[in-house]
């Protein structure tokens, strides 16, 4: 592990680097009391990275796979037991199984390492123009002058740069769409206290950070306009799998006559899962929810369980975002109608 200091400010930090024969990412496990570097030199240690949430964000990871495709074809280890590996790494952000599948087909095309490397380039460049476009189309949708409320984190640190969610939110706040922003600290991990209040405050965008559970009387106060979040896969049926926390705030949003956005490059969207009921969700280990920052705050002895993705199902989603256009009141019919293949 190397630490540097970040070179880039504001909404063009580039947490995944790709530096010619190895990966360097921003850990985000230190995040915001260290900004430190962790260079990658193989397929295992992206692997590792992904599993231990060094880069997390479902398109970052698949980014981060795709560059440990390089790695792997470069030092000559056997590919499918890369692929396999990083695979394997997480379940649930479907961007990393098609990264993944992506590579695959150039590997299957006879492509050798240089041609790998511009096709993880293209992964990583297409996702940063997929964002800035899908930060024009969300933020058309916010009546000028509004709040709006965000969960975990979506923005540079959690793609290749600017952001899905936050990325819209960016777009909100240069257009005067958007003039303060709410973000849960999201529960167990702390992305949204740890990794958007760091993104939002280099940005000097107006912010305030709320304990998940005052989600719902923040909308009952009449507080924001727009719920808007990211996902880790969205189903054939629109049924949308994000950060755990984010069923309940569709549900609080549509009770409170909130409107409720998600965010997402095509890449997330799985026309192969019919619904959100086929989707798999991450359960990861229960010491994320029995310590606080590696300090035990429950009793010994204590159980947890730990599911870090829950489904939002489609008829609590008022518009779903990508970058080839707005679903809104999406279903399966209108679904088909923009990802058909
Ligand atoms: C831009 S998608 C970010 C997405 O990733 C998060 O999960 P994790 O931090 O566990 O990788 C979360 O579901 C976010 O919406």
């Amino acid at each position: 592990m190397t630490s540097a200091s970040l070179t880039q400010t504001h909404d063009s930090i580039r947490a995944v680097q790709w530096c010619g024969d190895y990966l360097r990412l921003l850990d985000q496990r230190l995040l915001p009391a260290e900004e430190q570097w962790l260079d990658c030199h193989d397929a295992e240690a992206v692997t590792q990275a992904i599993q231990d949430l060094a880069v997390r964000g479902a398109p970052a990871i698949g980014i981060a796979a795709a560059w440990g495709v390089v790695l792997a074809a470069q030092r000559g280890t056997h590919l499918d037991q890369a692929l396999a590996q990083l695979r394997a790494a997480r379940p649930t952000a479907v961007n990393l199984m098609w990264a993944l599948d992506r590579m695959k087909a150039r590997i299957d095309a006879g492509a050798d390492a240089a041609a790998l490397e511009r096709e993880a380039q293209a992964i990583q460049d297409e996702d940063l123009a997929a964002n800035r476009h899908m930060g024009e189309l969300g933020a058309a949708l916010i009546e000028p002058g509004s709040s709006v409320m965000t969960h975990c984190n979506t923005g540079s640190l959690a793609t290749s740069g600017y952001g899905t969610a936050l990325g819209v939110i960016r777009a909100g706040v240069t257009a005067g769409r958007i003039l303060h922003v709410y973000a849960g600290e999201t529960r167990p991990w702390q992305q949204g206290a740890r990794l958007t209040m760091w993104e939002l405050v280099r940005d000097g965008i107006p912010a305030k950070l709320i304990a998940d559970s005052a989600a719902s009387h923040l909308m009952k106060a009449g507080e924001v306009k727009w719920v808007i979040v990211g996902a880790d896969r969205i189903a054939a049926n629109g049924d949308t799998a994000n950060k755990i926390g984010t069923y309940q705030l569709a549900i609080a949003a549509r009770h409170h006559g909130v409107k409720f956005m998600v965010v997402a490059p095509s890449s997330t969207v799985d026309m192969a899962t019919a619904s959100g009921d086929d989707i798999e969700i991450e359960l990861r280990d229960a010491a994320e929810l029995l310590s606080v920052a590696g300090r035990r705050t429950v009793i010994e002895g204590a159980q947890a369980w730990n599911p870090v993705f829950d489904v939002t199902p489609a008829s609590l989603i008022d518009a779903i975002v990508t970058e080839r256009g707005v679903i809104e009141q999406p279903s399966a019919e209108r679904m088909r109608a923009v990802f058909a293949a």
